[in-house]
C-alpha cells in the first residue's frame, strides 16, 4: 500500500521531527508512507490565504487522481480509531492501492475545495497544530496497522 501525506510547510521542531521519524518508521512495515510538503501562503489576507492554499492543493492533487482522498478536517464527521482502520483496512486489499490524507492550511479549506467529493474525516471537535497533527495522524495510521494485523499495541 502507498500512503502520502500532503501538508503545508515543515516540521521545525526537534520534537516533532522525532514523533513523526519514529511513527514513520514503523509504518514502513506495513506501507510506503511519503510526505509531500507544499509551501503556505499566510502572509496575505486570512480569505485569500485560504484560496490560494486550498487552489495548490487542488492543483497538486491532480497528479493523485488515482488515490482515495482523505481530507482532514475538524469541522467535518468525527472517525473513532476502528472507523478511521475501516478507510485503510477497505484498500488494504486492493491492488496497488493508494490514500493520500490530506492536512489542510492555517486559515483553512476554501468553499470550493470542501465541495470535493473527497472523504473528510474529524478526529475530534479540537483543532490541533497543524505539526502536531502530523505527528498524531501518523500514530493513527500505525495504530491502524497493528489493529488490522492483530497485533498488540498499547491500548
Ligand atoms: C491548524 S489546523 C487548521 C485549522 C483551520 N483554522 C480550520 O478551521 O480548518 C491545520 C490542519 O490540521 C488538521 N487538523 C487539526 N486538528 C484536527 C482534528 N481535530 N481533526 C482533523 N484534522 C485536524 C486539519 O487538516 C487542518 O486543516
Amino acid at each position: 500500500m502507498n500512503i502520502k501525506i500532503i501538508c503545508f510547510g515543515k516540521l521545525d521542531k526537534k520534537f516533532f521531527i522525532d514523533s513523526f521519524n519514529e511513527y514513520a518508521n514503523r509504518i514502513s512495515k506495513y506501507a510506503n508512507l511519503q510526505v509531500i510538503e507544499l509551501k503556505e501562503e499566510y502572509q496575505k489576507e486570512d480569505i485569500v490565504n485560504k484560496n490560494i492554499n486550498s487552489d495548490l492543493l487542488l492543483e497538486k492533487l491532480k497528479a493523485f487522481s488515482d488515490h482515495e482522498i482523505i481530507c482532514m478536517d475538524v469541522s467535518s464527521k468525527n472517525y473513532s480509531t476502528e472507523e478511521f482502520t475501516s478507510i485503510i483496512e477497505n484498500n488494504k486489499n486492493l491492488k496497488q492501492a493508494k490514500i493520500a490524507f490530506i492536512i489542510g492550511p492555517s486559515d483553512g479549506y476554501s468553499d470550493k475545495f470542501l465541495a470535493q467529493n473527497f472523504k473528510k474525516v474529524s478526529f475530534g471537535n479540537i483543532t490541533l497544530p497543524h505539526q502536531l497533527f502530523r505527528v498524531i495522524l501518523a500514530e493513527q495510521i500505525y495504530r491502524a496497522f497493528k489493529i488490522m494485523n492483530n497485533e498488540k499495541y498499547h491500548k
